[in-house]
């Protein structure tokens, strides 16, 4: 008898264990611990970073100590796991900027909380949910929709989120097509301690994603060919940047997988944070 994937992840997993991204160039297994890092994955179109952002929503998905909190202005992206979203984000800047204040104020709340206790970060066991926020894309609300007021508050309260949600446990998965300064400038990209690139155009647009100077030590995106979606260069902070292939989830898998995630969080959505 086949198995589905309910009877697999019968009661749903935890965003405290590490995600499979898929193999390595020497076939070894890729995992990522989100909770106390963010991601930032950069790259041309069609490069694979929707395909990174939806397996990693997936286990986020199936992780019922998680509420997650999705932005995509193309709606089809990630669409498929509102479901499971405590707030999905269209092409509404009002509406992603309205979140990221909520979000803020939420981080404000367990700061407050942590200082209280002369704690520092959020733990498992402190029965408060990660809230795992997933933009795709960056630049659809920073430099596309809404004034140049609406973009710069943004873009304020993007860097605000992933310079300290991490220790008040909201870790952020950030995508964009456009790796250029203006839209991921040194200061925000030093943020994320994983940087995953796919395929870039240029060395610089490379080095832009993962750090100065990577490319001309050998680790360039620009080098992955185009026909190899799904290959990236991922750098975990302090260390060297692995060539990597994300595992794939089609269209069909994230149906059945999403569909399995609603049910488990059936009941779990929408509550008060
Ligand atoms: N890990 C992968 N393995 C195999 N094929 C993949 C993988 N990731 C993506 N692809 C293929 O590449 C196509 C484009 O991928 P994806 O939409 O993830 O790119 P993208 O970088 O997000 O593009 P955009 O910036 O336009 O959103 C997919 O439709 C799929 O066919």
């Amino acid at each position: 008898m086949n198995s589905t994937f309910a009877d697999v992840y019968p009661v749903g997993m935890s965003i405290f264990d590490p995600i499979d991204l898929g193999i390595d160039e020497y076939g070894q297994p890729v995992t990522l611990d989100l909770v106390y890092r963010n991601l930032l994955a950069g790259g041309e179109p069609g490069g694979g970073k929707s395909g990174l952002l939806n397996l990693i929503t997936a286990h986020t998905a199936l992780s019922t100590d998680t509420r997650l909190v999705l932005f995509d202005g193309k709606l089809v992206e990630l669409g498929q796991w509102e479901d499971s979203a405590d707030e999905f984000v269209g092409p509404d800047i009002t509406h992603a900027l309205a979140v990221l204040r909520r979000l803020q104020q939420v981080m404000n709340n367990r700061y407050a909380w942590l200082r209280n206790r002369k704690r520092r970060k959020v733990t498992a066991g402190d029965g408060m949910d990660i809230i795992t926020a997933i933009i795709d894309e960056i630049a659809y609300y920073s430099a596309t929709v809404g004034t140049k007021q609406e973009q710069d508050e943004f873009v304020a309260l993007l860097r605000d989120l992933v310079a300290r949600g991490r220790a008040a446990g909201i870790p952020v998965v950030a995508a964009t097509q456009r790796p250029s300064f203006d839209i991921i400038p040194t200061s925000l990209r030093d943020l994320f301690g994983y940087r995953a690139a796919f395929r870039c155009t240029t060395p610089n647009s490379s080095n832009i994603v993962l750090g100065h100077g990577w490319a001309e030590q050998g680790h360039n995106a620009a080098d992955i060919p185009p026909t190899n979606q799904g290959e990236a260069l991922l750098l975990a902070e302090g260390g060297f940047p692995r060539r990597i292939k994300v595992a794939y989830l089609d269209d069909g898998q994230i149906t059945n997988i999403a569909a399995h995630a609603a049910r488990l969080r059936a009941g779990t959505t929408g509550r008060a944070a």
